[in-house]
């Protein structure tokens, strides 16, 4: 990795990240993928992989299993030199049981209250219920003819809790919606094995990839206590996550995120720049989930976890075949701590370069998260 980053900036003035963003982006020729940190084999980690003993006695077994975790004993979880803070969790989910969070991410989810890409331009009784109106056309066979996009297909973002304001980039106390129980109770479980009880999950932004999306160079900034973690659950296709520096032009190190793993961003490196140019089918051993339904029935009984049906599972198995959805997890107040009155102006004059929004073209397909860094605007 840092051979290639070191001859991609000889080759032109453009900064390292950019050009290994668009390197991975890029369709013909395919990207070589052997640099490519894989966690759940070790391949290509350069040495810099770190095996990771988590706490085991801050969350029990029977509370891990009712939000279909493993043990935490049982997890294999891993640092990366270079990077304190940052913990990667290869699928510590219970076979069976990612079939549960990819349906609240399609079904459940995108549902009112919550906010998604297409109130933007759509009226909320037309965005009222996302997954009636595609369930059908997905349950089809594929037609040879060319059928209009449902609205599950132009999904692209969904915002819980706090919802992020991503004009100002801001959240406020204005805009905000009960955060699901559920969504909190598997996102505490984690972060208290990371050595962060407590965790309050008061924001999440949920994206949804199709084979042909990425999202660009950014930080995530907008939250006001930044001791607290940032929590990434992936499902669905993998795709290549780029983990940079605290500076914009920092070489980034360049891993695999497949269905079902877990990423933390904590203490320095909550901060750092990331991206995903890439979206990519799973290898071979980590397309199981796509027949996950099968196995429900023998998850816990006593556990948070609705059976998904197979009517409902159809839906998700067909959809996640060609997307990836990714949530991410934010606290975004500390202890005792409430919204300054005028945040939105104070962010809107910021100079510092460093603040990040999206810009989404759901009728393209295509999606671009803008970073108001002068260096430029990188288009996915
Ligand atoms: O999709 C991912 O893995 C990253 C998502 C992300 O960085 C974000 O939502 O801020
Ligand atoms: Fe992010």
């Amino acid at each position: 990795m840092a051979k290639m980053a070191a001859s991609v900036v000889a080759e032109s003035g453009e900064d390292v990240f950019r050009k290994m963003f668009k390197f991975y982006k890029r369709r013909e020729p395919p990207p070589d993928l052997k640099e490519v940190t894989d966690f759940s084999s070790g391949a290509a980690s350069g040495g810099k992989i770190v095996p990771l003993k988590l706490d085991p006695a801050a969350v029990s077994d029977e509370d891990a299993a009712r939000v279909g975790l493993h043990p935490v004993r049982d997890w294999r979880a891993f640092g990366l030199q270079g990077y304190p803070g940052f913990i990667f969790i290869s699928n510590p989910f219970l076979r069976g049981s990612q079939a549960f969070w990819v349906r609240q991410c399609l079904k459940t989810y995108p549902q009112k209250p919550n906010v998604c890409n297409l109130d933007m331009h759509m009226s909320p009784c037309d965005t009222q219920d996302i997954w009636a109106r595609s369930a059908q056309a997905l349950r089809s066979p594929p037609s040879e003819k060319r059928q209009p996009k449902t609205l599950l297909e132009r999904l692209r973002w969904v915002t819980l809790g706090y919802h992020y304001n991503w004009d100002t980039k801001t959240y406020s106390a204005n805009s905000y919606t009960p955060f699901p129980p559920d969504l909190h109770m598997l996102s505490s479980r984690i972060t208290a094995a990371c050595g962060f009880p407590g965790f309050r999950s008061e924001a999440a932004i949920l994206n949804y990839y199709r084979s042909d999306s990425s999202l660009g160079i950014h930080v995530d900034e907008s939250e006001l206590d930044h001791s607290r973690p940032l929590l990434s659950l992936s499902f669905g296709q993998s795709a290549i996550f780029l983990l940079g520096g605290s500076q914009r032009q920092d070489p980034p190190t360049a891993m695999f995120m497949h269905s079902g793993d877990v990423m933390l961003m904590s203490g320095p490196s909550r901060l750092l720049y990331h991206a995903v140019p890439r979206i990519l089918p799973p290898p071979r051993q980590h397309a199981a989930f796509l027949d996950e339904l099968s196995c429900s029935c023998a998850l816990p009984t006593a556990n948070v976890l609705e059976p998904v049906s197979q009517e409902d599972w159809d839906v998700c198995s067909r959809y996640i075949q060609s997307s990836r959805v990714n949530m991410t997890v934010r606290q975004v107040l500390g202890p005792g701590q409430s919204f300054p009155e005028d945040l939105s102006s104070a962010h809107q004059t910021d100079d510092k370069g460093r603040t990040v929004g999206y810009q989404d073209d759901e009728n393209s397909g295509k999606r671009k998260r803008t970073c108001s860094d002068p260096v430029g605007t990188v288009e996915t």
